[in-house]
């Protein structure tokens, strides 16, 4: 196994590369003193992260020469909001930040994404770095330039599309994950098997102990094939013009469910994996996949720890709050359904009982 393995986002003029490897937070600051911007930070962070990491990023930072500020804000999904993001503009004017600065992103998803959002938007974008802790960061959140905060009503519904300079995945920072989070992470992974490469789900069934047990060597494998999916997908098409939808696979349905529960009830990940099983039951309904692959998903996804259902949900109530999905147009909603396991298609006219269908099957 190699200590640190690349995969490049080639995206032209904002093409950077993704560090996957062990011992990777102390170097931090040589990683981004070798990209020849500014020397000042602030590092954007959450309590918890900081409490386990901060020593770590704080000596790279020191090492090469860094001045920063650390702004630490709330855990928790329910503060992904426009609210804790003015708080980084604020805190980025008293860090002295200018254009050639750094916003430094330590954390999971709700962490980067709020931080990618205030370094697109402060003096109009500064550079950004992402340093992923969560298993779901690392596969999905800080590759690919998705920034933003929730609404009530739905969720990223305000963001802008802004890549980072760099990603830096130290998969030694997910050994501190608690089980759910680990779990909720890879349900993100399960959807790149089912969207792009049978042979990846594959990999996953064959090797599902040893990655739940967080094995160095299959999660490394893991982690580096799933950005590696990702890029080829963003760096065809950034700004969800159409393949990048294919990303969203479970979303529509998941999203709905995280509003639905007030950004408190369910993880991030948990939703979507329960939304991959709504969007197949679907695909199943509509008499484009088999019942088996529906099954063979619902197997990788328990073996997992993660809910297959959504007892006690109103499918009514999952329809008014998946109105809101960003990929809908004119009031009518573009789903992304499999025809097998490793592909799917994007879907857009489809009738609203057999979708409401599909959710009673599953609630
Ligand atoms: N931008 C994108 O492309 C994209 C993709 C997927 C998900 N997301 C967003 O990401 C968010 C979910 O991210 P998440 O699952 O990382 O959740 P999260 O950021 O809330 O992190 C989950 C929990 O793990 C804790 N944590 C983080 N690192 C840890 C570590 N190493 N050890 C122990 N605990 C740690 C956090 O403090 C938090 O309590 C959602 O808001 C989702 O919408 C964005
Ligand atoms: O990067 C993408 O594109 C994705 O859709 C990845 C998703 O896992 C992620 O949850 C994303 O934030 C959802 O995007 P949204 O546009 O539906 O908010
Ligand atoms: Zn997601």
């Amino acid at each position: 196994m190699k200590r640190v393995e690349k995969v490049k986002v080639e995206l032209g003029r904002r093409s950077y590369e993704i560090l996957v490897g062990r011992q990777l937070l102390v170097q931090i600051g040589e990683s981004l003193a070798t990209l020849g911007k500014g020397r000042r930070a602030l590092v954007v962070t959450n309590p918890l992260v900081w409490d386990l990491y901060g020593s770590e990023v704080e000596k790279g930072l020191r090492e090469a020469g860094f001045s920063w500020r650390v702004a630490i804000l709330p855990d928790g999904e329910e503060y992904k909001t426009l609210e804790s993001v003015q708080t980084l503009y604020d805190q980025a004017l008293v860090a002295g930040l200018d254009r050639q600065s750094w916003i430094v992103a330590v954390g999971g998803g709700v962490v980067g994404d709020m931080a990618g959002f205030a370094a697109a938007t402060f003096m109009r974008g500064i550079n950004f770095v992402q340093v992923p802790t969560t298993l779901l960061a690392q596969v999905d959140s800080s590759v690919g330039g998705k920034t933003g905060v929730n609404h009530p009503k739905g969720k990223n519904l305000i963001g802008a599309f802004y890549q980072p300079r760099l990603v830096v995945s130290d998969i030694d920072s997910l050994n501190s994950l608690p089980e759910r989070e680990w779990a909720a992470g890879l349900a993100e992974v399960v959807k790149y098997g089912m969207i792009w490469n049978e042979f990846f789900f594959e990999f996953l069934e064959q090797n599902k102990e040893g990655i739940w047990q967080r094995q160095a060597q299959p999660v490394q494998e893991m982690v580096k094939a799933s950005c590696s999916i990702k890029a080829q997908v963003v760096s065809q098409d950034e700004q969800e013009q159409g393949l990048r939808a294919i990303l969203n696979f479970g979303h529509t349905f998941g999203h709905g469910l995280e509003a639905l529960g007030q950004y408190r009830e369910w993880k991030h990940g948990e939703a979507v994996a329960v939304g991959m099983v709504m969007a197949s039951r679907l695909a199943v309904r509509a008499g484009w996949l088999k019942e088996a692959a529906l099954e063979r998903l619902e197997r990788l996804l328990t073996a997992f720890n993660l809910p297959v259902r959504a007892p006690g949900v109103d499918p009514e109530a999952l329809w008014q709050a998946m109105l809101y999905d960003k990929k809908g147009e004119e009031g009518r909603l573009t789903f992304i359904l499999p025809d097998r396991i490793g592909g799917v298609k994007i879907v857009k006219e489809l009738d609203r009982q057999l979708i409401l269908a599909a959710i009673a099957e599953v609630v």
